[in-house]
């Protein structure tokens, strides 16, 4: 059987960068039924408290994958971009990053924030999915580990849905609640212009071009992975993980 997304020949550039966007258009987690409850207003506030939990292990990881990457570049030049990410994440130590915002979206949510930041009231297939994150961008080529990160080149469209659709249908959240996004909206495509750029330029056999679109995929499976953990604890058939956490409403 002839697998998806199999290179079995030298792509011209723009022959990659559609099939990268191909895969985006099949696996992103814009097509999980999770996010299509979130954006058709379905999901209930327990369920939209364990989705901000979850999330949260991501956001607190994203730092310390980009710190990772940061310290495999050898050049000064693309070192300078990639920083940019961090403190996206982490602030400057006078403005707030995202992870603080993430916070105040948890808290908004009604959610403890030290039982937010503690992480273990996450799902474990919350904890296992971003580990696998970390540990791919680690493990593998740098071009793998850059490659993981396009998956931002489709988050302003899933982005784009969700906040609209959220302050349209969830009455008791606010703009000022979704802060975390808005700022997203332009560093997600500098950074995934960034990254394709520079996967574009260093895929240069069919098999680096392969492991590219595999990286990608991988980092579409972890997000879908992550919605499917949501989805099995808390909507269908709504079995929690022992220690996780359980909101209020959850119907066991
Ligand atoms: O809201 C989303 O659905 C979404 C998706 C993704 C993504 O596609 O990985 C990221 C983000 N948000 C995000 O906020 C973020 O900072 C981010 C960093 C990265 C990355 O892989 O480096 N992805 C994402």
């Amino acid at each position: 059987m002839k697998r998806s997304f199999e290179i079995d020949r030298i792509l011209e550039r723009r022959q990659l960068e559609a099939l990268l966007r191909q895969v985006g258009e099949e696996r992103y987690h814009i097509n999980h039924p999770f996010h299509r409850l979130m954006v058709e207003g379905k999901l209930s506030k327990g369920q939209m408290q364990a989705w901000a939990l979850n999330r949260y292990c991501y956001q607190a990881a994203i730092p310390r994958k980009d710190a990772i990457i940061l310290s495999r570049l050898d050049d000064p030049e693309p070192r300078i971009a990639w920083r940019e990410r961090i403190i996206d994440h982490d602030g400057d130590g006078t403005k707030p990053g995202g992870i603080e915002r993430w916070l105040k979206l948890a808290t908004g949510l009604g959610l403890n924030v030290d039982m937010v930041k503690a992480q273990i009231y996450a799902l474990p297939a919350t904890r296992f999915a971003v580990g696998a994150y970390v540990t791919l961008v680690e493990k593998r080529s740098l071009l793998e580990a850059i490659a993981s990160s396009l998956t931002e080149l489709f988050s302003p469209k899933v982005i784009s849905e969700r906040v609209p659709a959220i302050l349209k249908r969830y009455d008791y959240i606010t703009e000022d609640t979704l802060s975390y996004f808005s700022p997203r909206l332009h560093q997600a495509p500098r950074d995934a212009e960034f990254a394709l750029a520079y996967v574009l330029e260093h895929a240069k056999t069919a098999e680096e071009q392969q492991a590219a679109v595999d990286a990608l995929i991988t980092k579409c499976d972890i997000l879908w992975a992550m919605l499917d953990a949501l989805h099995f604890a808390y909507v269908e058939p709504a079995l929690c993980a022992p220690g996780a956490f359980v909101p209020e409403d959850h119907p066991r």
